[in-house]
């Protein structure tokens, strides 16, 4: 079985949350993203490893490091790399764990290339337009899946 450790990664730009666009992506800062995350996490007895990177080399080898330490599942918010990257998708597909992706914005209702992800093709599940809830939402998912199993 593999352990309660969940990956959550956070794609470029998200460095700059609570000051960059608010009015699409909130006040929230990543920190306190993350930090909700951390004490859901601590709550149910599970690990969190958060990592956000502007570059998408970097957001591929955390997802290989995920494969090889028996990460139960990756939450990601790719991003623009969302609307780009068959490298993030290739990756993803070779983790085989639960990968469920988030975004703050409701993608869809917004410019029509944000519509398409590649990331999509692989998720499990995918939230968006929740903001920072949409995180919790996932993680909750996790947890219960598991627990489930
Ligand atoms: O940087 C982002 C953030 C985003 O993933 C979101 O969380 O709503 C949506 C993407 O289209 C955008 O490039």
């Amino acid at each position: 079985m593999s352990q309660r450790k969940v990956l959550i990664l956070h794609g470029p730009n998200l460095n700059l949350l609570g000051t960059r666009q608010p009015e699409i992506y909130g006040s929230e800062t990543l920190n306190d993203i993350n930090n909700a995350l951390y004490e859901k996490a601590a709550v149910n007895g599970w690990n969190i490893k958060a990592l956000q990177s502007n570059h998408e080399g970097v957001l591929i080898d955390a997802i290989h490091a995920a494969r090889d330490d028996d990460t139960a599942a990756i939450v990601i918010n790719p991003a623009a790399y969302t609307h780009t990257s068959v490298a993030i998708l290739d990756a993803l597909n070779a983790f085989e764990g639960k990968v469920i992706e988030v975004h703050l914005s409701n993608v869809h209702k917004r410019e029509s290339f944000r519509h398409h992800s590649y990331v999509s093709l692989r998720a499990d599940g995918v939230i968006a337009g929740l903001g920072s809830q949409g995180y919790l939402a996932a993680l909750d998912a996790v947890i219960r899946a598991a627990e489930r199993t």
